[in-house]
């Protein structure tokens, strides 16, 4: 049977570059063929996973600069039955595309904003008048460009390739150590691995109530590598708590300890363990 692999398109997104990572991998370790499955937003390709369109889903949920994706921290909270298989990790380097011979005719700036935010310095010192506008992708921003010379789209080399469109400056992100993890999900359980992501609410809003769960992984010995909230969109300063640990579901300190964090939390969500995806492809 062919896999398909949901990521966030048009063609050419830094998302389907992970997933093009993944599906060379899944392809020289399972005998199993693989196909790429283009989808409008971050959202719609997990739900379509959830939904049981496609096996698979690689989804951008971090980046090195401006933090967690959250369409996809909010996804994994709603859709209950996603698990993590792999993280990937991908450099990113911005370009910015236009037909533009010069910064001075450019007027407009699309792209996705994580893309618009990782190169804000750069746009303020070099196109401080433009108005900046957000775009679903950085490669749907680029269908804004077409003949005018007055927009530009920040999108990456490799779209530029794709597309046949000119690069009017690169690297333009504000930092060159910029990186995204992706994550790889399904609805097959997750197959194990040096970091654990679990998710969870608490019950009250009152003093401490984090206090405990931390507790729990301290006395436990666990290190958590992330923690991160979001609203749980119940009412003003009602949170949910992302958290991933170094540790694996089938040590037998983890399992305890989720089986204590079970009683001092409302909702207690256990995405799995999983490993980064080896720099192949
Ligand atoms: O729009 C894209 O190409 C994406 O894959 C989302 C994104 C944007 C910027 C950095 C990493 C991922």
């Amino acid at each position: 049977m062919t896999i398909s692999i949901a990521h966030l398109g048009p063609h050419g997104t830094y998302a389907e570059t992970a997933a093009l990572k993944y599906l060379n991998w899944f392809t020289k370790s399972h005998d199993q063929a693989a196909l790429l499955c283009p989808y409008p937003s971050i959202t719609q390709s997990l739900e379509a996973v959830a939904k049981e369109e496609v096996q698979v889903a690689v989804a951008p949920i971090e980046n090195s600069i401006e933090g967690s994706v959250t369409m996809t921290l909010d996804a994994l909270w709603r859709l209950d039955t996603l698990r993590i298989q792999h993280a990937i990790v991908l450099p990113i380097h911005h370009a910015l595309l236009s037909i533009a011979s010069d910064f001075s005719e450019i007027q407009t700036v699309y792209s996705h904003p994580q893309a618009l935010a990782q190169c804000q310095n750069w746009l303020d010192r070099n196109l401080p008048s433009a108005q900046v506008i957000a775009a679903n992708s950085t490669t749907e921003a680029l269908q804004h460009l077409g003949e005018d010379q007055t927009i530009a789209a920040i999108s990456s080399q490799r779209a530029a390739q794709l597309y046949s469109l000119p690069v009017l400056a690169s690297p333009i992100n504000d930092h060159p150590e910029n990186c995204t993890r992706f994550i790889v999900v399904s609805l097959d359980p997750s197959p194990g691995g040096s970091r654990t992501s679990i998710a969870f609410s608490v019950s009250a809003n009152q003093p401490g109530v984090l206090v405990k769960p931390l507790q729990i992984f301290a006395e436990k010995g666990i290190n958590l590598s992330r923690i991160e909230s979001r609203p749980t969109k119940r009412s003003l300063g009602d949170y949910v708590f992302f958290v991933d640990l170094e540790a694996d579901t089938r040590q037998d300190a983890i399992q305890s300890a989720l089986a204590e964090l079970e009683h001092c939390t409302e909702t207690l969500k256990i995405f799995g363990s999983y490993d980064v995806l080896p720099a192949i492809g």
